[in-house]
């Protein structure tokens, strides 16, 4: 491979410029952590979360689920419940293709995307046995996770200055939405595969993202100014954040959407990683009308269609899946 075919020669891992927040100082001055946060959603589309209040032992049942469910679980098994019209249901291994433009094969990885839950029962799709087990313990995981959000998105309305429920006002758990609580496994991988590309490059479609990360990294960002690719390390008891695209319309561009993309180098190469992520979305119906904040200046002279958030959404779900296999 010639240098300039290494992906890893523009990688810059020298500033970390991936800021970790404390999230309890948002109960003690909340102004200033909104504007810390504020300036990380400008300037890197990305923090890490410390002090977050989703326990240790929370997470790690969680993954314990995730781990046992990719393992345990028949492939026959999960691919009936092959991912849905809603897109929630399991993902097979290269099903998925995040960067249609330079992806030949889609990315070995396999998921599980869930929907809302209402009383121990997932309201949108049909679970593996295994899971319909455990699914009073993953509604409340799921539920913890949107409660976060609901905080961080208090955070962006008291930075943006408008009423500290606007966004949150936007997000009901019990409205339909495209959120998404999603499960990951990548695999170990032959030489022969020979993609150490495991998530192509992309960002994310929702408002924010949540991201646990469990002691193997690969992940990394581009960060949105010096186009450099950062890698953002698992720092233990935090949770990942990032901006997502919806955000980053609503804002007209002051929050950035950062892409980001996980990269296996040959140390990792032959280990299962496990991620879960949470993708907070607004409201299907809410009209993406600039924020009406002073921080936010709509251009007069911009033509901007009128969109919803739904129909945001089913334009980037489209483009994902239209290339598989
Ligand atoms: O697994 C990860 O670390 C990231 C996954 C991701 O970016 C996504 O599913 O959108
Ligand atoms: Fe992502």
């Amino acid at each position: 491979m010639t240098s300039n075919n290494n992906i890893n020669d523009d990688i810059d891992n020298e500033i970390p410029v991936i800021p970790v927040i404390d999230f309890s100082n948002f109960e003690i001055n909340p102004i200033q952590c909104s504007n810390e946060i504020k300036h990380a959603c400008e300037f890197v589309g990305f923090f890490y979360l410390k002090n977050h209040g989703i326990s240790d032992n929370f997470i790690n049942e969680m993954f314990t689920i995730v781990i046992y469910f990719f393992i345990e679980t028949s492939r026959q098994e999960k691919l009936k419940y092959i991912m849905n019209d809603d897109y929630f249901g399991y993902v097979d291994l290269k099903q998925e293709v995040l960067d249609p433009p330079h992806q030949k094969v889609g990315d070995y990885k396999e998921c599980f995307n869930f929907g809302k839950f209402q009383n121990g029962n997932p309201i949108a799709q049909e679970l593996p046995n295994y899971l319909k087990e455990k699914s009073t313990f993953i509604e409340s995981f799921e539920k913890a996770c949107h409660e976060l959000c609901m905080k961080i998105l208090q955070s962006f309305a008291i930075s943006l200055n408008i009423k500290d429920d606007w966004f949150s006002n936007r997000h009901r758990y019990e409205m339909k939405s495209g959120d998404n609580f999603r499960i990951l496994h990548y695999p170990p991988i032959t030489i022969e595969d020979g993609n150490n590309i495991r998530a192509g490059s992309h960002t994310d479609y929702g408002s924010l993202t949540l991201l646990f990360q469990k002691d193997i990294g690969g992940l990394e960002i581009q960060h949105p100014f010096t186009k450099k690719w950062l890698q953002a390390s698992v720092i233990p008891n935090t949770i990942l954040i990032n901006i997502g695209d919806l955000m980053e319309f609503w804002t007209m561009g002051l929050f950035k959407s950062t892409k980001h993309r996980v990269v296996f180098n040959n140390e990792n190469m032959n280990l299962h990683r496990y991620s879960i992520a949470y993708f907070c979305h607004a409201e299907r119906d809410v009209d993406l009308d600039p924020i009406p904040s002073d921080f936010i200046k709509a251009k007069e002279d911009e033509l901007r269609r009128r969109i919803t958030a739904g129909e945001h959404l089913r334009f980037r779900q489209e483009n994902t899946y239209k290339q598989t296999y």
